[in-house]
């Protein structure tokens, strides 16, 4: 049974629709092509009837419901802005991690975005809500109900009418391929659920970004584990970028949708294209073949990654001469045709996506035979590489290549801001190397990584750093740095700024919902987000929520004991204070560009700031 899922939603889908199709009686009148009376044909008869019937079923029959295996960071978000905009709509969403699911359904989600909880609480706990009229008028109020649960009972996809794999696809490690090929092997075992339960006529959408020709592989696997029974498969791409997901997935740029262009597959295109108009202007949806949207997921990710790494080699030339980086970024992102964005020079690219989607791009050239296109994109990880070491190497250089004896503090495990993501950490890499010449002490500190992800990282690439305690994680910035001979600044934290950060640009959501909705930005500074009488309000497209009381954790919860001992630097560091209490010789190597190195300059430290010549 799926966990904490109510009757009514069981009762109504459960996995005996399956079988409902082949067990009813035909209605077809006996002037029909399809009709035989008698004999061992009925059965053939029954079954492609019932397949014409759920292939209709894919466009006529409004969709109920809709399961999401993979509760990560796509996964999770994803069907919470789909529960968001379709209430009617049961989302549930499946995992095989006991942990993972135990989080989603507590107050310590696993996964840190702005708005994210906002949101999840509304629909996984239900809420109160108002229009225009206000939550304080007690006639206007209505009862949203729950409509998103988690779950790692398989018998979910049985219900679902269309179901997202968000599921990761890491590159793998091992065999053909090891190094550059996608390792498709939970994607895989998590398809052979998916054949084994789902309902006829369901349609299955690959969210998760996999090679190109999958939903090709996928409609194969299909009908070779449930033959004859027909299903749809859509490629549906997710593009989200972590730290600010919730604004990507309510106003994204593009929706993209690749179907096998047959009429049942153009059907199924319409009913997933249908889900997201609730919020998505039809004008975002763009419908292509499978191969193509496959293929753009890759693209979209290797062209963000190769604009990163073309300003990071020119930062690589600035260190050498008398141009600035960030002044030659802003020179040419003026030109239209070029545009601003991606063109921060720093450590490079980190991330669970951007390397491995290159790697799988390069691969698939491979492949082809186009040996020459393989090595054009590699080239981009390579460079990434590059940038770190560089950056490792500086440091070392600094200190005349002898780091014995000395503590560094490292602000940001990240692989961005607004994230604790740990995977890819830059960091990492660059705590490995300046490990190697022994320093007396690496402190780091996160405002939003778990120390337990942050050890973990650690302990893959340096377990004895780990057991001696020359690596220690902080949960204050100030003991982190203080005593420290070098401060690196490795994640772009608005926190370690030493100057306001400029002013966010409105958010495409209010574009979107110009009179209603006051942005999602808001809500996530919580400017409307309220609470009244102990209970938070929040609203959004015009409508305000009140949100329920979470149910406490128990006595003993490790997640409370954990977020305890986090951080709660939401503000930026005080610099000042950092730097009265560093040991000479005060080094500050701003692995972001985001510091105004004069500024700390006259706190007496040295400043080393990537894409410039230190002075
Ligand atoms: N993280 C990101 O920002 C983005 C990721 N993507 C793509 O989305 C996919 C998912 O990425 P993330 O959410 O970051 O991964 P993740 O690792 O955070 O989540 C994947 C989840 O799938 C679960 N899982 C694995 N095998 C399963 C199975 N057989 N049955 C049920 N659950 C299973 C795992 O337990 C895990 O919770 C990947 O293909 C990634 O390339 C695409 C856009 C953005
Ligand atoms: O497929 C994915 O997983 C996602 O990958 C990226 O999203 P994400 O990796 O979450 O974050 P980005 O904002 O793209 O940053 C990636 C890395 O590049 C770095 N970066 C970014 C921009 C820049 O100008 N300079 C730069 O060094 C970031 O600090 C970070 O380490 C893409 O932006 C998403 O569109 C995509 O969906």
């Amino acid at each position: 049974m799926a966990d904490d899922i109510p009757m009514d939603v069981l009762s109504s889908s459960g996995a005996s629709d399956a079988s409902s199709f082949c067990s009813t009686g035909p209605t077809t009148p006996a002037s029909s092509p399809l009709f035989r009376p008698s004999g061992s044909d009925d059965l053939a008869v029954l079954t492609q009837l019932a397949h014409l019937r759920s292939i209709e079923s894919v466009a006529s029959e409004p969709v109920k419901s809709v399961c999401v295996v993979g509760a990560g960071y796509v996964g999770g978000p994803t069907a919470a802005v789909l529960a968001l905009y379709h209430p009617s709509i049961t989302v549930e969403v499946l995992d095989r991690d006991p942990r993972r699911i135990q989080q989603w359904q507590s107050p310590h989600l696993p996964v840190h975005e702005s708005g994210l909880e906002t949101v999840v609480r509304t629909v996984r706990d239900g809420a109160d809500m108002a229009g225009d009229e206000g939550l304080t008028d007690p006639l206007s109020v209505q009862k949203r109900g729950r409509n998103l649960f988690f779950t790692c009972d398989t018998a979910t996809i049985a219900r679902a009418d269309i179901v997202f794999m968000a599921v990761n696809t890491p590159t793998k490690t091992f065999g053909v391929g090891a190094g550059c090929a996608t390792n498709m092997t939970a994607f895989d075992s998590a398809m052979r659920e998916v054949a084994a339960h789902a309902k006829p006529g369901a349609i299955i959408v690959e969210k998760s970004t996999v090679p190109g020709g999958t939903a090709e592989r996928v409609r194969k696997m299909l009908s070779t584990y449930r033959p004859g029974v027909p299903f749809e498969v859509l490629s549906n791409p997710e593009f989200l970028a972590e730290g600010c997901a919730i604004d990507n997935l309510t106003a994204p740029d593009r929706v993209l949708i690749g179907s096998a262009g047959t009429p049942s597959g153009r059907r199924a295109a319409r009913t997933l294209a249908n889900l997201y108009e609730a919020w998505v202007p039809s004008s975002k949806i763009l419908q292509t073949n499978s191969w193509s949207s496959e293929l753009a997921k890759l693209v979209a990710n290797a062209m963000l990654a190769q604009r990163i790494s073309s300003i990071n080699s020119i930062s690589a030339i600035c260190e050498k001469t008398g141009a600035e980086v960030d002044q030659v970024a802003h020179a040419i992102g003026l030109d239209a045709r070029i545009g601003p964005q991606f063109l921060k020079a720093g450590l490079g690219f980190g991330g669970s996506c951007f390397r491995k989607d290159i790697a799988s791009l390069a691969y698939l050239a491979e492949s082809l035979g186009l040996d020459d296109v393989a090595h054009y994109w590699r080239q981009v990880n390579v460079m990434n590489e590059r940038q770190r070491d560089r950056f490792s190497r500086k440091v070392i250089d600094c200190f005349e290549r002898n780091l014995v004896g000395r503590k560094l503090a490292i602000l940001g495990f990240a692989f961005k801001k607004n994230t604790g993501d740990t995977r890819e950490s830059l960091a990492v890499d660059v705590i490995r190397q300046l490990l190697e010449e022994r320093p007396a002490e690496i402190a780091i500190f996160d405002p939003y990584c778990r120390p337990e992800d942050i050890l973990r990282e650690i302990m893959s690439v340096a377990p004895e750093a780990v057991h001696n305690e020359v690596v220690k994680i902080s949960s204050d910035p100030y003991l982190a740095c203080s005593q420290a001979h070098a401060v690196l600044v490795v994640t772009d934290c608005d926190q370690f700024r030493n100057t306001r950060p400029k002013k966010k640009r409105a958010t495409t959501q209010s574009v979107l919902f110009p009179q209603k909705s006051p942005a999602w930005a808001p809500a996530h500074d919580l400017l409307c987000h309220e609470t009244t009488l102990e209970r938070e309000t929040w609203t959004h497209d015009g409508v305000s929520y009140q949100l329920n009381a979470q149910d406490a954790c128990s006595p003993n919860c490790s997640d409370c004991r954990t977020t305890c001992d986090r951080p709660s630097v939401t503000e930026q560091v005080e610099w000042t204070r950092i730097a009265y209490n560093m040991l000479e010789p005060r080094w500050v190597f701003d692995g972001r560009g985001q510091l105004d190195a004069a500024e700390l300059e006259k706190l007496g430290v040295r400043v080393d700031t990537v894409g410039r010549r230190t002075a």
